[in-house]
């Protein structure tokens, strides 16, 4: 009864720990405990206090990047009543910025902010303002070490820093792919306890110039295009994606060129395993343990030659790369449902030419329990490199209007759905950022030391790297976070 323990134990102390209420869904809870004596009471607290001292594992102090403009334009309302109250809870101290332009973030991480003081970065955003964020990060560790970034033969120095996820974007992939729910207070509470996700990092290059990083999807053809048609409609906010994804679904354009990659033959899984990596337990464990495996392997895999390159040319409506499985509201399954988030390989999707209606399929599936690679003008390869050369080549000319977002021939020909024709090129999808190259190479390289990984990419083309970032999942459903005291307001009677 609680008044009579109140009047007897006049004393308190709650504790605040984490809970899991459903699947992937964190809350925070709190649970008071008395005690008879203020000594006692606070000999407690002290212990408590000096075992959650003791978890390096956990942040102190964050640096805070808010996206206004994400998504619904929520950030900053989502970080100030959802995340910061936990983070005060958890003796967290922050510093927050909210960003005021495009690239801000980028651009701070990699050149101002004074990183030694900080246990960690937060990204309040979606996909696209974490790219920003693994920019600036990898570039200043790549930077700081002497690593010359353009080169795709360097092999990539990973950083100390993680990031977290605060969802407030419009996919908001990359943290469901990763914590299983696009969730602001499960992310918080992740960050909290010191969660930490290892995950592969793309590097894109073209000519041997450094283009982009990529974590989640790289996608050409069908996602290309959605993103290009989207970026027209940002005023949309998410649903953007849904009317250029109906719209892109119409034109049904397929796009020629030859695909060349190097099958990942050192590793347990496929692409077609039925098992998931996520916030879970055991699945993460799975995950570390092909790493190891990996990494024991990897003396082979930096010799690529040995395995041996596959060529696939044709008509492709859509090529994607899921560097994870890319999990997110739209397909809780993702792209590639059995992708690993760090085991050094990226699974290549190609769709080939096919009729609308069997691309209907092909799409509805990614929100069923049936098989989207399950059918005849799908295929799906877990690669360690690939390359994707389009039929006609890209005059630099064509490519320096496409920078400029001039729009060709072929672009009027996409906006146009009753012209019967294919345009030459679609662009990539980079982690929802556009590329206006087509024809790319990627390369891999796994480096055994601290999960690093590293697509390597020749002349065109895409690289990819460095696991680590991210506070995400795994730890048992309870944990204590905050403790408060209190005397308690009835007193025991003289
Ligand atoms: C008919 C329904 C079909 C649903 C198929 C859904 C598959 C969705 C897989 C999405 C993978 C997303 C990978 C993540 C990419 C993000 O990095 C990236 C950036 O995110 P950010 O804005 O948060 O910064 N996001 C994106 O590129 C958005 C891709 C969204 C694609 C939506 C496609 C919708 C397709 C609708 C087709 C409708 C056909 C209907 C015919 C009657
Ligand atoms: N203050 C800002 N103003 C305008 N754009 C910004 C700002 N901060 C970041 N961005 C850019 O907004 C883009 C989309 O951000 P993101 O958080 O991924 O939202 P969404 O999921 O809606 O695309 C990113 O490319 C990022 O570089
Ligand atoms: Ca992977």
């Amino acid at each position: 009864m609680p008044q009579k323990s109140t009047e007897a134990y006049p004393y308190a102390f709650t504790v605040s720990y984490v809970e899991r209420v459903w699947q992937h869904r964190w809350r925070c809870s709190d649970v008071t405990f008395h005690c008879l004596e203020g000594a006692l009471c606070q000999q407690w607290v002290q212990t408590i206090r000096e075992q959650l001292t003791a978890l390096t594992s956990r942040p102190k102090h964050l640096l805070v990047y808010i996206n206004p403009y994400g998504g619904k334009q929520q950030g900053e309302r989502i970080y100030e009543q959802k995340v910061a109250p936990l983070f005060t809870l958890a003796s967290i101290s922050t510093d927050v910025i909210v960003t005021e332009h495009a690239n801000h973030a980028r651009d701070h991480l990699r050149t101002e902010a004074e990183l030694k003081q900080y246990d960690g970065v937060v990204c309040v955003g979606g996909d696209g303002m974490f790219s920003e964020m693994v920019h600036g990060l990898v570039s200043r560790t790549q930077r700081d070490n002497g690593v010359d970034q353009n080169s795709p033969e360097e092999k990539l120095v990973p950083c100390t820093l993680r990031i977290g996820i605060i969802p407030a974007g419009s996919t908001d992939c990359i943290c469901y792919a990763t914590v299983g729910i696009n969730d602001p207070v499960t992310s918080a509470l992740h960050i909290i306890v010191g969660d930490a996700q290892p995950m592969d990092v793309c590097s894109v290059h073209h000519n041997n110039t450094f283009l982009r990083y990529s974590v989640s999807l790289l996608g050409y053809g069908f996602y290309g295009d959605v993103l290009a048609d989207s970026e027209r409609k940002r005023w949309m906010g998410p649903a953007r994606y849904d009317f250029s994804g109906f719209k892109t679904f119409l034109t049904h354009h397929y796009y020629e060129g030859t695909v060349s990659f190097l099958p990942a033959t050192d590793i347990l899984g496929t692409p077609r395993d039925k098992t998931r990596c996520r916030a879970g337990y055991v699945l993460l464990y799975k995950c570390n343990l092909s790493n190891n495996i990996h990494n024991q392997l990897c003396s082979l895999v930096l010799y690529p030659h040995v395995w041996g390159w596959r060529v696939i040319r044709g008509k492709f409506l859509a090529i994607n790369a899921a560097s994870m499985s890319c999990a997110c509201p739209r397909s809780p399954k993702g792209l590639s449902p059995a992708a690993h988030l760090a085991d050094g390989t990226t699974d290549l999707i190609l769709v080939r030419q096919c009729s609308r209606f069997n691309f209907l399929r092909h799409l509805l599936r990614h929100t069923s329990k049936y098989d989207q690679f399950d059918m005849t003008f799908v295929e799906v390869h877990r690669v360690r490199r690939f390359r994707f050369t389009p039929r006609y080549c890209q005059s630099d000319s064509e490519l320096d209007l496409r920078e400029n977002g001039k729009r060709l021939f072929s672009q009027i020909c996409r906006d146009h759905p009753a012209c019967s024709c294919s345009p030459a090129y679609s662009s990539w999808n980079c982690d929802g950022e556009i590329l206006p190259h087509a024809a790319i190479e990627v390369g891999y390289v796994t480096t055994p030391y601290n999960l690093l990984c590293k697509y390597t990419v020749h002349s065109e083309s895409i690289q990819t790297h460095s696991l680590f970032p991210h506070f995400v999942t795994l730890q048992p459903c309870y944990k204590m976070d905050k403790i408060k005291t209190h005397q308690s307001t009835h007193n025991t009677p003289s």
